[in-house]
């Protein structure tokens, strides 16, 4: 499918009418902020199944109306918004399933994408077009409190429409984050999982894994760990302090792909640990001065 053009609507002009986002957290909250400060929607209404976080969401005037109400929050939205961790996508589906009607577009920022198809695609009416999505930008902050406008800008969105999804959906809500300041890519759901296992998800598997490690140590050593950590380590925990829930649902929801390229992973750790062994040291500096080229590549690449 080609990527969806802009022409049917311009940026001055209001996309949405009433934008229900359900799961009011880091990315739900960044998006209400984004959809509101940018003109993308009339109003901007959220469902959470945590009365706090609804009494945050208005006590932070991020929202028009914060209710633990589905039903309530989904009335007359022409978009619907699933902003929950992964794991919940087969109970928020069922709720919401009845509740929607025809020409209502639903999408989601989960993380994983053929879970978006298999858990909320079966309960959608006909008529009602779902468009999976992944805004490529996040913290390993959670909350309303800690979301802000300007989250997607300058950041890819990933849509993986299934085959025979809605043109018109389409183009809407890639406009929707185009206007909330990303670059909207369109892929295939299995080919999104497998991309991001390699660069997401096996990033913070390896980081929580490092940051564990590194507290499993002998008590003096850990408080050196501590007192010294800098650097590489100290980014380890940045990305080690993200959202326990929503990372065990990426884990349980992309696990074949996850452990494939683990597979991988693990099997060059184990060649560079031999080449360490045996003092292999030409071996080292080959595998360093290609990693570096990569980074630098990288780099360049968006600095172009
Ligand atoms: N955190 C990040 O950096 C990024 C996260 N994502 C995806 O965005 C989604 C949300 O993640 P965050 O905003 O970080 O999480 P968060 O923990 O900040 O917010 C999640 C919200 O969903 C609510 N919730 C949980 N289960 C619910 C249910 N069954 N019904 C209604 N509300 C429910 C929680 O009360 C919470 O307010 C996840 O699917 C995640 O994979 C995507 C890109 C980046
Ligand atoms: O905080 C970071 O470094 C991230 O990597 C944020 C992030 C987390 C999950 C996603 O699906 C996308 C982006």
């Amino acid at each position: 499918m080609p990527p969806a053009g802009s022409s049917a609507v311009t940026d001055t002009a209001l996309l949405f009418d009433r934008v229900a986002i359900v799961g009011i957290g880091l990315i739900g909250s960044s998006l209400a902020r984004a959809l509101t400060e940018y003109g993308i929607a009339r109003k901007v209404v959220c469902a959470d199944r945590s009365a706090d976080a609804c009494a945050k969401a208005l006590e932070l005037g991020i929202v028009a109306e914060a209710t633990t109400d589905l039903a309530a929050a989904l009335a007359g939205a022409d978009l619907v918004v699933l902003a929950t961790p992964v794991g919940s996508f087969a109970a928020v589906g069922e709720a919401i399933g009845p509740l929607l009607k025809k020409g209502t577009i639903v999408t989601d920022v989960g993380s994983v994408k053929q879970a978006t198809l298999r858990d909320i695609g079966p309960h959608l009416p006909d008529g009602v077009h779902l468009i999976p999505g992944h805004p490529v930008a996040g913290t390993e902050h959670s909350g309303p409190e800690a979301g802000f406008a300007s989250l997607f800008q300058g950041r890819w969105c990933i849509l993986t429409p299934p085959p025979g999804a809605d043109r018109h959906a389409l183009e809407r809500v890639t406009e929707m984050w185009r206007r909330a300041g990303s670059t909207v890519e369109i892929m295939d759901a299995n080919h999104h999982d497998r991309v991001l296992a390699i660069t997401s998800h096996l990033p913070h598997l390896i980081a929580y894994t490092i940051v564990g490690t590194a507290s499993d140590l002998e008590e003096d050593t850990k408080s050196e760990v501590i007192k010294f950590s800098a650097g590489g380590f100290r980014d380890f925990t940045r990305i080690a302090a993200s959202d326990p829930v929503m990372w065990r649902d990426v884990f349980l929801n992309n696990r074949e792909a996850v452990l494939e390229i683990l597979q991988r992973f693990t099997e060059d750790l184990t060649a560079l640990q031999r080449a360490i062994r045996w003092g292999e040291g030409e071996q080292l500096q080959d595998h360093f001065t290609k990693t570096r080229a990569i980074r630098r590549g990288i780099i360049d690449a968006k600095q172009a």
